[in-house]
């Protein structure tokens, strides 16, 4: 079990911190989807973990352990899959495979079998003798992946592994991390992307300016979020409107995010009884778009 306990991050200089009290949970078997538009600190905090940046507050435990504790005895229980390639171009996907393996301090008949499971379990087979430099963007980040899981990590961190990835490389490496947590890792999968979230995360934690907003399964997260009445009619304004929740007001439509434990009804008799006729009106849950939009006023693509 990973265990964040008020982990906070302040750069040289900076203004605002880049993480502030966060506190999170990934028990092993589980990918933990971090989701945060640009600057959200999504890559601080996977730094943290990689042991790229030092704990300045709050602390990091892996089964009760700190994260320094566990990184001094056995480096290699966590790995990174970062989004820039992490191997070297001029030697061929074998050959890289065979370095890191010797990195991570595998010999004899247990790196010959590691090397074959990960050459394997990415599909890089028929690529073994082919230079790094040569591979398609979607094969380099499934050598990333590779090598990532020589030394069978139990916590695996992967930022924005699909970026510019083509979508069959995108498909299988999305299938092959939910694999992962299911042999038992505890995954953490950092993205823009909401519906690589909604595919493979278990939990879901949205991160913006440093803070944990929410966090939960993305059920609990959908059920506990607030209603939204979407109306097209003439004659609405924001003070008419303000008293029953958020208001927004689109190019051909009003959106209301309604105060918690409120439906529709008052709203719509109150429009009757100003004698606005309503031409549309659509009532429902936030989705996890949505949800983010309300959360931080920001677009996911921002
Ligand atoms: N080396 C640095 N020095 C100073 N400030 C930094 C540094 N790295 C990041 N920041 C700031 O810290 C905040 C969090 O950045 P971070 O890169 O962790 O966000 P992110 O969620 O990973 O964003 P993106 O999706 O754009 O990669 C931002 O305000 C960023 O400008």
């Amino acid at each position: 079990m990973l265990e964040l306990k008020h982990l906070g991050h302040r750069y040289p200089h900076a203004t605002a911190p880049a993480l502030a009290d966060v506190s999170l949970a990934v028990p092993r078997g589980c990918v933990l989807g971090l989701l945060g538009p640009n600057g959200a600190g999504k890559t601080t905090l996977i730094s943290h973990l990689s042991g790229a940046l030092a704990v300045q507050s709050g602390e990091i435990l892996i089964d009760g352990q700190t994260l320094q504790q566990v990184r001094a005895k056995t480096p290699t229980r966590i790995a990174v899959a970062p989004q820039d390639q992490a191997f070297y171009s001029m030697l061929t996907v074998a050959e890289n495979l065979a370095c890191f393996a010797a990195a991570s301090r595998l010999s004899g008949a247990r790196k010959r079998e590691r090397i074959d499971a990960c050459m394997r379990f990415s599909q890089l087979e028929s690529f073994a003798g082919v230079r790094a430099d040569r591979l398609s963007g979607g094969l380099k980040r499934r050598l990333n992946l590779a090598i990532a899981l020589l030394p069978e990590p139990e916590l695996m961190l992967f930022d924005e592994p699909t970026v510019g990835v083509d979508p069959q490389s995108r498909a299988f490496i999305l299938d092959a991390i939910k694999s992962l947590a299911q042999t038992g890792a505890a995954v953490i999968y950092a993205s823009h992307y909401m519906e690589e979230i909604e595919a493979i995360a278990d939990r879901v934690a949205i991160l913006d300016h440093g803070r944990v907003l929410r966090e939960g399964s993305l059920d609990d997260l959908l059920s506990r979020s607030a209603m939204l009445l979407t109306l097209a009619a003439d004659g609405l304004d924001v003070e008419m409107l303000s008293r029953f929740g958020t208001v927004e007001q689109g190019a051909a439509q009003w959106r209301i995010h309604l105060n918690p434990g409120s439906g529709p009804g008052p709203v719509l008799a109150a429009l009757e009884a100003s004698g606005i006729a309503v031409r549309h009106a659509e009532f429902g849950r936030h989705d996890l778009e949505q949800l983010f939009m309300a959360l931080t006023h920001r677009s996911l693509r921002d």
